[in-house]
């Protein structure tokens, strides 16, 4: 169903977040999240996932916009939208010397749980350490108590920030399974993450955040769409890029050196590694380090994490320059395991 048809659960217009001291965290969002759906909130370090997870939640006033959750203000009608949402905050902060099941009973008591503990630590795989202190717990098993407690009241709306952070390959997909089940169940999920293969799995559409703003959304296949596919090689010593074919009629829309590497861009890929790959069978070329790459969200990621690593204060570069990086060794890790 399209957004367009179904209720808005989450609508956030023009939304603003200034910090005290005057920094602007979150410049004029706009989006919303139909019921059912799961909305991915991307963005390098500092982006304002956070402080605009926070305003959905009701932590705080904004500075301008306007937000509304299942029809209400989060922030000054509280008491109608609290008890029909979940939160899984980035940091759970619970006490250490309870147990698992001590946790829960504690929680439920606090929330108008309508699922019993048990269920919920079922759901999340930690009914066999429902005896164990939670200091003794694992950084993954923390954030799958965390995520329990936000189920706790069977909630209509589910804030997850960044719930997989520390989870292992297996726990990560066992989350994503269950967020899927519980949005097929009708849950509608906002969740933040660093995880590019996360978004492009699980969420029905998502927004990538930069310095405070949207810079690109949709469903992962729009997002991808906005970005050409990739081609690049190393030309063996004694030619240069002006010996290749003209570019343009291979498809080429754009291209860039970085160091010996050669860096083509194409919305054609096929078209354009046929064309390059007769050229260099007709001419006896070797091209080395040869890089066959179609668009992805995590190209989309990166080019916007690179327009950051260009344009803001050193500090904010070098953390997405860090994002990059990451995301290069993932897609080297997935290309390694595919
Ligand atoms: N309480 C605060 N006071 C002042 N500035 C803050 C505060 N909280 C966050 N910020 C700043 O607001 C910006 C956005 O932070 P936010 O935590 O929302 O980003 P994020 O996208 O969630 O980042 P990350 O991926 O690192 O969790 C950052 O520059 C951060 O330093």
């Amino acid at each position: 169903m399209d957004i367009s048809e179904r209720e808005r659960v989450i609508e956030v217009t023009d939304l603003r977040r200034v910090y005290q001291g005057g920094y602007e965290a979150v410049r004029g969002i706009s989006f919303s999240v139909g019921r059912g759906e799961i909305f991915a909130l991307l963005g390098t370090n500092g982006a304002g996932k956070t402080s605009t997870v926070e305003l959905l939640e009701g932590m705080d006033r904004p500075a301008g916009g306007r937000v509304r959750v299942l029809g209400h203000d989060p922030y000054t009608e509280r008491a109608a939208v609290r008890p029909r949402t979940g939160v899984m905050l980035q940091e759970g902060g619970f006490p250490s010397e309870l147990t698992v099941a001590e946790t829960a009973r504690m929680w439920a008591g606090c929330t108008s749980g309508t699922r019993p503990e048990s269920e919920v630590l079922q759901l999340v795989g930690l009914r066999g350490r429902a005896d164990v202190k939670v200091k003794q717990l694992s950084g993954g098993e923390r954030r799958r108590l965390d995520l329990a407690l936000a189920l706790l009241g069977d909630p209509e709306v589910l804030f997850l920030d960044e719930p997989t952070t520390g989870l292992d390959a297996e726990g990560r997909r066992e989350t994503w399974d269950l967020v899927r089940a519980l949005r097929d169940r009708g849950t509608t999920v906002l969740l933040t993450t660093h995880y590019l293969e996360e978004a492009e799995d699980l969420a029905d559409r998502l927004a990538i955040l930069h310095d405070g703003r949207i810079a690109v959304s949709g469903t992962p296949a729009e997002v991808t769409a906005t970005r050409p596919s990739r081609i690049s090689f190393e030309l063996p010593a004694g030619l240069l890029p002006g010996d290749l074919p003209p570019l343009a009629p291979m498809g080429v829309v754009d291209h860039r050196t970085e160091g010996p590497l050669l860096r083509l861009h194409t919305r054609e890929l096929q078209r354009t590694a046929t064309a390059l790959l007769s050229w260099a069978a007709a001419e006896g070329v070797e091209l080395r380090r040869l890089d066959v790459r179609s668009a992805s969200l995590e190209e989309a990621f990166l080019d916007i994490a690179r327009e950051a690593g260009g344009r803001r204060d050193p500090a904010a570069a070098a953390a997405a320059d860090t994002d990059a990086r990451l995301g290069e060794d993932t897609a080297r890790e997935t290309e390694r395991t595919a």
